[in-house]
């Protein structure tokens, strides 16, 4: 998969009166390089007009997109691929029907980030780091699980849970090197600005290389 560093995922109950849209379109001139469509509430349909809308969005600006959750909508609207949870269908399963397409897989501890890797994922998910009402049942796992994973594991992961522009930096101090957010892209009066200040953020670590 094409390297990324700032991954923004939708997330509509953030922007009330602002078009989905038109919100990830300034995530992604402000440097989002990867962008999730995660929508929990909606129908297929709804979904699948939301898709088709951001896989043009993200073909005009050549950015990669994922959909969270739904393999029958990643494929019906050519999105690049699926970000898939525990609970979903099993990689091997998943990798039939997407082919080389990317999976991305939602990991929670050391054991479930090496099964992900020696199934294939093409990245993974590390989280949540910190508490998030975005996910707010889930178990923060903590920057030492990056920790782990930075010594571990060789292919991409990225960093995703309660991150904010006042916390990356213990997030980059563990050696994540790819940050992803939702309440704070998308919930921000001027997303464009927000990723900008993400993306220095990173750059503070990495001296502007994307790894
Ligand atoms: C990049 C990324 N990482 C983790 C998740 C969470 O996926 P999942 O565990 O399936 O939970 P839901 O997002 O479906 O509620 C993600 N979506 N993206
Ligand atoms: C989808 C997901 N998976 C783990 S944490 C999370 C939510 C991240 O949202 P936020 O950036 O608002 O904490
Ligand atoms: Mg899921």
């Amino acid at each position: 998969m094409r390297e990324f560093r700032l991954y923004a995922i939708t997330g509509e109950e953030y922007h009330p009166g602002r078009s989905m849209l038109e919100v990830m379109e300034e995530a992604i001139k402000g440097g989002a390089d990867i962008v999730q469509l995660r929508d929990k509430k909606g129908t297929k349909r709804e979904i699948l007009e939301k898709a088709y809308a951001l896989r043009e969005l993200t073909a005009r600006y050549n950015v990669t997109f994922i959909v969270n959750d739904h393999i029958d909508i990643a494929l019906a609207c050519e999105a690049d691929g699926v970000h898939l949870g525990q609970d979903d269908l099993p990689l091997s399963e998943a990798r039939k029907l997407m082919g080389k397409r990317i999976i991305g897989i939602s990991t929670h501890r050391i054991e479930e980030a090496r099964a992900a890797e020696a199934e294939g994922a093409d990245y993974i998910g590390v989280g949540p780091i910190f508490p998030t009402k975005t996910k707010e049942h889930a178990k923060p796992v903590t920057t030492e699980y990056i920790k782990q994973v930075e010594r571990e594991i060789k292919i991409p992961y990225v960093a995703i849970g309660g991150i904010k522009l006042h916390n990356v930096d213990d997030v980059l101090a563990a050696g994540a090197r790819r940050i992803c957010a939702v309440s704070e892209i998308v919930g921000s009066p001027d997303p464009a600005e927000t990723c900008r200040a993400f993306i220095r953020k990173i750059e503070a670590y990495t001296g502007g290389d994307k790894q």
